[in-house]
């Protein structure tokens, strides 16, 4: 019987899970500590089946006011007044309470049956699995807008046929060995937060979709304090593996915007990209080893060495497969000890070019702090609105007024941007950093603008994500898209893109709309952007099309800039008839040859990276250079 403790629950004594510490050297050292996950078996107990987040953790109208309700965020019982005001004159809406959420479906689309393979699984293997509507309805989509927008309208006609939960490695070779021999497609699913499209069923699949849910595969398996390495199943939510560590004294470091719900194999599999990337790395840097289960075998290094001199490195054919390849069992990480401070910090600049500037200084000078993000204007305006009572703004005036009341005047309110800052690390260094940020700053006009500021900034991020599903509910449909850009295409690309938008909405009537774009990582060689879209759609008759339409222009603008396809969210569907261009013919022949060596029957059918509709022998061929302006992808 498991033995429970705190949050974790270990599988074996109490007395073998010690000596792992230290001694620790193979994939194979079990030590297994089961961790009680935020997130049930049943999602939907704790997750909305329609949307983003937790069930008790929403944005509502009430009395013409917005509200956020729910306790695990700090706007929990908050009247947004300012923010109600911010919606109103942005998008000429008054917040309608009575609209209805969609409810769920008394119906769920016929599964296709594959017996043999149903037989077999029941017969020779342990593993769990559902036929139940809900639990295949619910691992059928990600979170992009069409993936929302079709399942309140009910469009998915392909939802897994089935959904299973392998509890290890062993099972997950069973489970592909069986699909393989049965000719069913396979769905690794992590935390389903993918923004493209990645993890929704293919509609055209005509085999029986069995949707592989990770979740009960989160053990911490052995954790080497001397090497500071860890090994986790890959099923394992970020919040979850955080706190087990920070009990350790530990932390991984990696925080995207979704690590409250988003699964370590998920991270490796779509290449994430966390907040705190300037002092832990992105997950490319923080994997020492990754096991994937294929068709043809399981994919592996064999040592956990810091790095090799070994030909190709395979680990970087599993980071970014986006599930095309096979199953992400297990993954070694690097950690590292938990800093002794934590501060936030905010700056103010008179523009956003003066912003950029300053963030290029910073990389040049490599003194980034944990993180820091530059807004624009209307981000940084959209950011103050949600402050429940005195606005960011305001309290900003106030923390400026006493000691930069001289630099503060001449400063324009309509060009005015922020940034935030996280520092970590031991007090001297925390404060040599700050020292150091704010002298930089200070070449580009910006000044301080207070710790609240920041810290307020960081928490946001977790509550705008709820926004997606109000604005919708209300009419507005919104989304953010990414890229990556070389430094002295940065401001060009924002500026360039920001207009593009602007004119794709004008040429098609759309009056009421937001575009806004933040600076969010930087590298020695560039930046990573992201822009945030949505415009007011009511009466419009297919307002994702519309959006996507928008959006892909959008990309074109973002690729004639010199912007990358994604830098961290991935190619998926949404963006899979760019990919051939992005990585040569000969770059994409060499993935499908990959995939053919590994997935020969294609059971792995997710359409990512390589559009759906370019079969895989098609693909191997040469093909004609692509057209500039690319086909949208099919979901
Ligand atoms: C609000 C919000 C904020 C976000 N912020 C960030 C951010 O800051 N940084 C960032 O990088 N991304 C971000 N994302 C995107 C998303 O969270 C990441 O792509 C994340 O890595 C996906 O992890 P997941 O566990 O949810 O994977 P899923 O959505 O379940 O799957 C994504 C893809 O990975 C594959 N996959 C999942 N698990 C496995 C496995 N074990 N083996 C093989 N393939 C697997 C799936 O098949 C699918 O193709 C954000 C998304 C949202 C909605």
């Amino acid at each position: 019987m498991a033995a429970k403790r705190n949050n974790v629950t270990t599988d074996v004594p109490e007395s073998s899970v010690a000596p792992a510490e230290g001694t620790a050297l193979t994939l194979d050292t079990r030590v297994s500590l089961r961790v009680d996950s935020v997130i049930p078996k049943k999602r939907q107990e704790t997750l909305k089946w329609f949307g983003w987040g937790y069930n008790d953790s929403q944005f509502y109208g009430q009395d013409g006011i917005i509200c956020f309700r729910g306790d695990k965020y700090p706007l929990g019982g908050c009247e947004l007044r300012n923010f109600t005001k911010w919606v109103e004159k942005k998008f000429e809406l008054t917040v309608d309470p009575s609209k209805p959420y969609p409810q769920l479906p008394q119906t769920y689309p016929r599964p296709v049956e594959n017996a043999p393979f149903l037989t077999e699984l029941r017969g020779s293997t342990k593993v769990e699995h559902s036929l139940e509507g809900i639990d295949r309805l619910i691992r059928c989509h990600g979170q992009t807008l069409n993936d929302i927008y079709s399942l309140w309208h009910n469009k998915f006609h392909r939802i897994p046929d089935i959904v299973v939960w392998p509890h290890c490695h062993d099972e997950v070779v069973q489970l592909v060995r069986l699909a393989h021999k049965h000719n069913v497609m396979m769905v690794p699913y992590g935390g389903g937060t993918s923004v493209s499209g990645a993890i929704t069923c293919p509609q055209e699949e005509k085999r029986t979709i069995c949707a592989l849910d990770t979740s009960q595969m989160n053990r911490l398996l052995w954790l080497n304090r001397e090497n500071l390495t860890v090994c986790f199943e890959a099923g394992i939510v970020g919040q979850d593996l955080e706190r087990v560590l920070r009990e350790q004294g530990l932390t991984v470091g990696h925080e995207p915007d979704s690590y409250e719900f988003s699964t370590l194999g998920g991270w490796v599999a779509t290449r994430a990209s966390g907040m705190k990337k300037n002092v832990y790395g992105n997950i490319e840097d923080l994997v020492v080893r990754v096991r994937m289960v294929t068709p043809t075998g399981t994919l592996e290094r064999e040592c956990s060495a810091p790095r090799v001199s070994c030909g190709p490195d395979f680990n970087h054919v599993i980071l970014g497969s986006e599930g095309t390849l096979g199953v992400i069992t297990e993954v070694v990480l690097k950690v590292r000890p938990l800093p002794v401070v934590k501060r936030y910090g905010s700056l103010a600049f008179p523009n956003f070019e003066q912003g950029v500037l300053f963030m290029r200084e910073v990389a040049l000078r490599r003194c980034q702090p944990a993180s820091v993000r530059l807004m624009d204007n209307e981000q940084f305006m959209f950011g103050q609105a949600l402050k429940p009572e005195k606005s960011w703004w305001t309290s900003l005036v106030d923390g400026l007024k006493q000691r930069y009341v001289t630099a503060w005047k001449g400063i324009d309110l309509s060009e005015i941007c922020a940034a935030t800052l996280l520092f970590e690390g031991d007090l001297k260094d925390v404060k040599r950093q700050e020292a150091i940020i704010y002298e930089i700053a200070a070449k580009f006009k910006g000044f301080p603008a207070g710790g609240q500021n920041g810290e307020r900034g960081y928490i946001l991020t977790f509550v705008i994500a709820y926004i997606r599903d109000f604005g919708l509910h209300q009419g507005i449909v919104a989304e953010s898209f990414e890229t990556s850009v070389p430094w002295d295409r940065c401001s060009l690309l924002c500026r360039s893109v920001k207009q593009r938008v602007v004119s794709e909405c004008h040429k098609r009537r759309i009056t009421f709309y937001t575009i806004s774009c933040r600076v969010t990582q930087t590298y020695d060689a560039g930046a990573c952007i992201y822009f945030y879209f949505g415009f007011r759609c009511v009466d419009v008759a297919n307002p994702v099309e519309l959006f996507e339409a928008i959006e892909h222009s959008a990309r074109d603008e973002i690729l004639s800039c010199g912007g990358s396809l994604s830098h961290h969210h991935g190619v998926g569907k949404i963006r899979s008839n760019w990919y051939r261009k992005a990585v040569t013919d000969t770059g994409s022949s060499l993935y499908s040859a990959t995939k053919r060596h590994l997935d020969p029957k294609n059971i792995f059918a997710l359409g990512n990276l390589l559009p759906l509709e370019e079969d895989i022998q098609k693909a191997a061929a040469p093909s004609p250079a692509s057209p500039a302006s690319p086909p949208k992808a099919k979901l």
